[in-house]
């Protein structure tokens, strides 16, 4: 099993929902933690519940300049990066007609070129380290498309297909790349829902997944999977 204890990691969108918890379950293994989002108050409340050594960037997901700084801070700040949690996301819901162009356009920056730049910025430290983990967060909605969420569910599919070719391109440089699909998760993103919240995923479910894949032992790694709840049940 793989120890996690000063092992480095940069968490996207560490201001609230999966992101927060996966920074927490990481420092809880002993890693160092960055985490970035788009409001730096937010993000500090994040690091007071971290107990390790921790740091806070604003960065957008939608800025390639922001991703490179944040970058740079992590490798200023601990010399390496191990894992990147590739976490930040947006869902806009609405019918296929109802969907507007913009609509699409922000979430593809977010999940999907965010994802992207994040990645291009950090494998080159990691196959110079000839290590690294790289976890992209899908969905569920990269596996079944809803009605309602056809535009967020074409960018999770995107993020599938990008992390399966990058996985194949850098598994050579002993390179874990890999997605994590949940179905709803307790947070802001899905906001009021008519489920009963203690049926229902909670962000430290989904970071407990993370984290104990990470801890796999380095020669094999979980490429894809499905996080379900047990049994959502209406409230
Ligand atoms: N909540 C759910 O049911 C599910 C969520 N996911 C995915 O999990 C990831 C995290 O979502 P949640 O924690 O649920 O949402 P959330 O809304 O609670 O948190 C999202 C985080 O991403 C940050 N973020 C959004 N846009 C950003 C940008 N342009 N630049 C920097 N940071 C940005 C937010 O500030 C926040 O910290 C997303 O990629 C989402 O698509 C996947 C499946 C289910
Ligand atoms: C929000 C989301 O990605 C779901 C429910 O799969």
């Amino acid at each position: 099993m793989e120890n996690l204890n000063d092992k480095v990691a940069l968490v996207t969108g560490g201001s609230r929902g999966i992101g927060r918890a996966t920074a927490i379950a990481l420092a809880n293994e002993g890693a160092k933690v960055v985490i970035t989002g788009r409001d730096f108050d937010a993000l500090n409340d994040t690091i007071e519940m971290l107990d390790t050594d921790a740091s806070a960037v604003v960065c957008d997901m939608t800025r390639a300049e922001d991703i490179e700084a944040a970058v740079a801070h992590t490798i200023e700040t601990f010399g390496q990066i191990d894992i990147l949690i590739n976490n930040a996301g947006i869902m806009k819901n609405a019918t296929f007609l109802e969907t507007s162009v913009e609509d699409l356009r922000d979430m593809l920056n977010t999940n999907v070129i965010g994802v992207f730049t994040m990645m291009q910025q950090v494998l080159p430290h990691m196959i110079e380290q000839k290590s690294g983990d790289i976890v992209n967060i899908a969905s569920m909605s990269a596996v079944n498309a809803s009605a309602q969420t056809a535009a967020y569910s074409a960018t999770k599919f995107a993020v599938t297909g990008l992390t399966e070719g990058v996985m194949r391109e850098m598994r050579e440089h002993q390179i874990r790349t890999f997605t994590i699909n949940p179905s709803a998760v307790l947070t802001d993103l899905i906001g009021e829902t008519s489920l009963d919240p203690e049926s229902m995923i909670h962000p430290e479910d989904i970071a407990e997944v993370i984290v104990s894949q990470l801890k796999l032992n380095r020669r094999t790694f979980i490429k894809t999977n499905q996080i379900w709840a047990t049994n959502p049940v209406k409230k």
